[in-house]
């Protein structure tokens, strides 16, 4: 395996070729079997507080689109839920499908979402930078917010209508003055379970913050990010379509909610 993407010859069926841990015990992402799932009264509400001025840039890294927060200092966090400290903002970015029917990472019930956002923290409390954190099994906190079939998303659009800039992999644009808050539901009430990476390393770092309420997005702004291109300038031209891994075996964890 080359490199690793979302092809037949690369994909996440070939990951563990390289990255062993893709069988490990707390791999995401996992269907959600809500029957199963665990009321958890300690748990406490959510408390993301963003600065719109931490957002730095937009770019194409051949497998997803993310924009890159400044995180070297605690300007936006997130605190709460079953989070113990604080975790600073690093990127947002996205997963989708090559049809509107499924392209979440995450499932519940079995049913999957069109798209699915990931908000990537870290936690800058205990350990002295991301990559350190990253290792750690209390390192990551992602928060993760489903994308239904739908109205077309008006915050969503701050970011589809960049795309066109940043085609090619590797390509990056100006991005500030952006909240991803805006980019939550109203309710902020969530599953929680211990879990990885979805994309290689797949480190099992990952506090998951899975909230039960879905944003909207069209199938117009689904296409914008399906036209990202997961080849370089040098490359034949190859669309990123999907970049969703399937949900991994639970392996006996407990999935809690508030
Ligand atoms: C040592 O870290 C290697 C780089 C990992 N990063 C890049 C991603 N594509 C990415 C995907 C993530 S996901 N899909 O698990 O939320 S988190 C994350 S990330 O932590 O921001
Ligand atoms: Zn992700």
């Amino acid at each position: 395996m080359l490199h690793w993407g979302y092809d037949e010859h690369n994909g996440p069926a070939h990951w563990k070729e390289v990255f062993p841990v893709a069988n490990g015990d707390r791999q995401s992402p996992i269907d959600i079997k809500t029957e199963e799932t665990k009321y958890d009264p300690s748990l406490r509400p959510l408390n993301p507080n963003y600065d719109p001025a931490s957002a730095k840039i937009i770019l194409n890294n051949g497998h997803s689109t993310s924009v890159e927060f400044d995180d070297t200092v605690n300007k936006s966090v997130l605190t709460g839920g079953p989070l113990c400290g604080t975790y600073r903002l690093r990127q947002i970015h996205f997963h989708w499908g090559s049809n509107d029917e499924a392209g979440s990472e995450h499932a519940v019930d079995g049913m999957k979402y069109a798209a699915e956002l990931h908000v990537v923290h870290w936690n800058a409390e205990k350990y002295s930078s991301f990559v350190e954190a990253a290792r750690q099994s209390d390192g990551l906190a992602v928060m993760a917010v489903f994308l239904k079939i739908g109205e077309c998303n008006p915050q969503l659009k701050k970011i589809t209508d960049r795309l066109d800039t940043i085609r090619i992999k590797g390509k990056r644009a100006l991005f500030t003055n952006f909240d991803p808050s805006c980019l939550l539901p109203k309710s902020l009430d969530y599953w929680t379970y211990f879990g990885s990476l979805t994309v290689p390393p797949l480190l099992e770092s990952v506090i998951w913050i899975v909230l039960r309420e879905p944003i909207s997005v069209c199938s117009e702004q689904l296409a914008q990010f399906r036209s990202l291109l997961s080849t370089a300038e040098d490359e034949v031209a190859c669309c990123l379509l999907r970049n969703y891994r399937p949900p991994q075996p639970l392996k006996g964890r407990e999935v809690r909610r508030n």
